[in-house]
């Protein structure tokens, strides 16, 4: 049985905060605002991973209004997701991502995410992929006001005929 699930994150950029991406720690002058470390592609990719379990989204397991996920690594949230995935049977079968950012730029840092989100998920980097993208200086993401991220999840049953 194939299952696939749709994400997207948004969060704010803010003075004062680090700025986590994908579970890879980006030097930048701004970082991401949120209830957690607001790590805006581990969030897609978490609420990818419940939609293909059509189990809701992160929001509803992890409260921002509980305090035990104040500041909360975002990283340990994607495990946690992830093991409702292997209780359910499933395997990855592959993840496509894109980041939504004028700056900064992502590309040196997504080799990292690739091997950390495959870590996490038990999966080969290869059935990880992570793109970026600017949005021209157009709109929240282009004023640099905020970083989005989208991702697609395909999870996998059984053998495959
Ligand atoms: N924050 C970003 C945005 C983009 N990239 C890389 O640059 C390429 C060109 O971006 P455009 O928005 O002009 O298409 C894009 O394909 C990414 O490889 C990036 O690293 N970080
Ligand atoms: C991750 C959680 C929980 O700490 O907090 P935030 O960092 O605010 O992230 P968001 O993507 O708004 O929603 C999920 C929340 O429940």
């Amino acid at each position: 049985m194939i299952r696939v699930g749709s994400g997207f994150d948004v969060h704010q950029l803010a003075e004062g905060r680090k700025c986590i991406i994908g579970g890879v720690d980006i030097p930048y002058e701004k970082g991401l605002l949120g209830h957690s470390d607001a790590d805006v592609l581990l969030h897609a990719i978490s609420d990818a991973i419940l939609g293909a379990l059509g189990l809701g989204d992160i929001g509803k397991h992890f409260p921002d209004t509980d305090a035990a996920f104040k500041d909360v690594d975002s990283y340990e949230l994607l495990l946690q997701v992830w093991k409702l995935a292997k209780e359910a049977g499933y395997r990855l079968g592959n993840i496509d991502s894109t980041i939504i950012a004028q700056k900064p730029k992502m590309a040196p840092y997504i080799p990292a995410m690739v091997e950390r989100i495959a870590a996490a998920l038990e999966a080969e980097p290869s059935q990880v992929n992570v793109k970026a993208t600017t949005t021209e200086q157009l709109g929240f993401t282009g004023r640099g006001e905020g970083i989005a991220a989208q991702s697609v999840v395909c999870l996998v049953k059984g053998v495959l005929s």
